[in-house]
């Protein structure tokens, strides 16, 4: 993609900003990003997409800026929009989606396996599943995916590389998790920077603190990690200092094929988490606690293919609950599983929003004007951040002014521009974000900066007056499925294009 960028003017615009500050400084501000990479930026080369839009975004600077050439196929991943005619009632059903959260990490414990194969269903067609098929390929894996019937299946008897391929880390962040099985199987592990949505500082930390009490020698050189072990691995007491989803699950899943027992204290809690242990567990890993702030984890000393279902997204789930609320339809989530929704049901139901339980069915509707709300984002049980941006979305549309503030991430608000160029009323104050409704919300061009900003707009385009293009969109599909059957089965006018506009 180098040669098609004007990286000349992006290492400018890069060594003016910095000023005098050392690139260690810059690349903690940008986040998942090395002092390494951006040496290489500024020296004219440029890397993945992934990297180069992080680097826009720290420099508040449009992309397409540096694009010499015509735009068209030169980010791909950019290229794709989505249009859409707001104004209708959305009605139907809709199924919710595999969980992205869990697929990812189970894709990747799947390498644990050193003898039979591994079948997953309900795998959700997304591209961060996609790359994460192509890293476990790239390792010597055979993976095949019938995509008609989500189904995955991995054979993993064969691993030759221990090298993580910076260009498929670079695209998805669960890429961290293959870290843990590739250091059991292959006794050494070796990474550079990791993907994922761009939502400020997104630290690893605890990963390889753990890593390293677990046994593990890690060996730093610029952006090049390199992970070994001599012998086992050994159980140890794990303490994170706040309770990381992935870091939960990379230390678990170490932990399973370590000598002697893990306790990991203050680990996450999220559905997903404990969707993964059960895995574990059926492929012969002992593992309790599951679901609590506390996992003991017992090593075994193999563990064998099984096949699993992936639970259900609830983010997927609430992002349609709240377009059911947003249109004032009502949506039928076949699959989704109530209990699973934590606090963002209430919250929905403190705006006027009702659930109905059907068995593995729920019904989602609002008829009446929309109360505003206050939302802060905590681990789960908490209000999940993943919906952060979406509730803001239906909190513009609420009669009166709605709080929200972002906990978890230090930049997760790029939702905010986009919203407010359609009508939406949204100030910024710190951590917190003020919506004053009721907006009128009209269609506009607008930007998916990341996966669920995205999806916040494909709420606002839903209910706008006119026509919405959402420029960016692969970003919306990196953890969402079959959009255009999906949306439009419920009634919304949607269409994508790729290509220049
Ligand atoms: C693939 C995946 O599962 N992604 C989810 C995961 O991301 P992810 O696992 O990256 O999120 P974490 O829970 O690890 O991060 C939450 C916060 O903890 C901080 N932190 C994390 C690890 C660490 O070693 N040191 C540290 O300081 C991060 O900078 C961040 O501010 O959980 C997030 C929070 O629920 C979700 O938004 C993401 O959808
Ligand atoms: C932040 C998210 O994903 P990731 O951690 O994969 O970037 C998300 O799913 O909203």
């Amino acid at each position: 993609m180098g040669s098609m960028l004007d990286t000349q003017q992006l290492a400018a615009l890069l060594r003016a900003r910095r000023g005098e500050r050392g690139l260690r400084d810059i690349a903690q501000e940008i986040g998942n990003v090395s002092p390494a990479t951006l040496s290489r930026i500024e020296n004219g080369k440029m890397l993945d997409v992934e990297t180069f839009l992080r680097v826009c975004d720290w420099l508040d600077a449009n992309p397409q800026e540096f694009i010499k050439e015509s735009p068209q196929g030169v980010l791909n991943s950019q290229a794709l929009h989505y249009r859409i005619e707001g104004g209708q009632r959305l009605e139907g059903s809709v199924v919710v989606q595999g969980a992205k959260n869990a697929a990812l990490p189970i894709i990747a414990a799947s390498l644990l396996v050193a003898r039979g194969q591994t079948i997953l269903r309900n795998v959700p067609l997304i591209r961060d599943v996609f790359a994460a098929i192509e890293l476990a390929r790239s390792l010597g894996a055979k993976v095949t995916l019938h995509e008609e019937d989500q189904v995955l299946v991995i054979d993993a008897s064969n691993l030759h590389s221990s090298e993580l391929s910076q260009e498929l880390t670079g695209q998805f962040r669960a890429s961290v998790l293959f870290l843990a099985p590739l250091l059991q199987r292959m006794e050494k592990v070796s990474i550079e920077a990791v993907g994922g949505c761009s939502l400020g500082k997104r630290s690893l930390d605890f990963h390889y603190r753990g890593f390293a009490r677990l046994g593990a020698i890690l060996t730093e050189n610029g952006r090049h990690l390199e992970m070994s072990r001599a012998g086992n691995l050994h159980g140890n007491y794990l303490y994170l200092d706040t309770p990381s989803h992935t870091g939960t699950e990379n230390l678990m899943v170490a932990a399973c094929l370590a000598q002697g027992t893990t306790t990991i204290e203050n680990a996450a809690q999220e559905p997903e988490i404990a969707d993964v242990a059960n895995f574990l567990n059926l492929m012969g890993a002992r593992i309790s606690g599951i679901g609590t702030g506390v996992l003991h984890i017992e090593g075994v000393s193999e563990l064998s293919g099984v096949e699993y279902t992936i639970m259900p997204d609830r983010i997927d789930a609430g992002t349609f609950a709240m377009l059911a609320a947003a249109t004032r339809g009502e949506i039928s989530l076949v699959g989704a599983q109530l209990h699973h929704f934590g606090v963002a049901r209430a919250k929905l139901e403190q705006m006027g929003v009702e659930f109905e339980q059907d068995g593995p069915v729920i019904h989602v509707r609002s008829h009446e004007t929309l109360r505003p709300i206050n939302v802060t984002t905590w681990p789960y049980p908490g209000f999940a951040t993943d919906l952060q941006p979406q509730i803001m979305a239906l909190a513009a549309l609420a009669s009166g002014t709605s709080y929200i503030r972002e906990t978890i991430f230090d930049k997760r608000f790029a939702a905010v521009p986009e919203l407010v160029k359609m009508g939406a009323n949204i100030t910024l104050d710190g951590e917190a974000a003020v919506v004053k409704g009721p907006a009128h919300i009209t269609g506009s061009t607008v930007t998916a900066h990341d996966l669920r900003a995205g999806l916040a707009l494909v709420l606002a385009g839903a209910v706008a007056e006119g026509e919405t293009i959402i420029e960016n969109a692969s970003m919306i599909e990196r953890g969402c499925s079959a959009v255009m059957r999906r949306f439009s089965q419920l009634g919304l006018t949607i269409s994508e294009e790729r290509g220049n506009l």
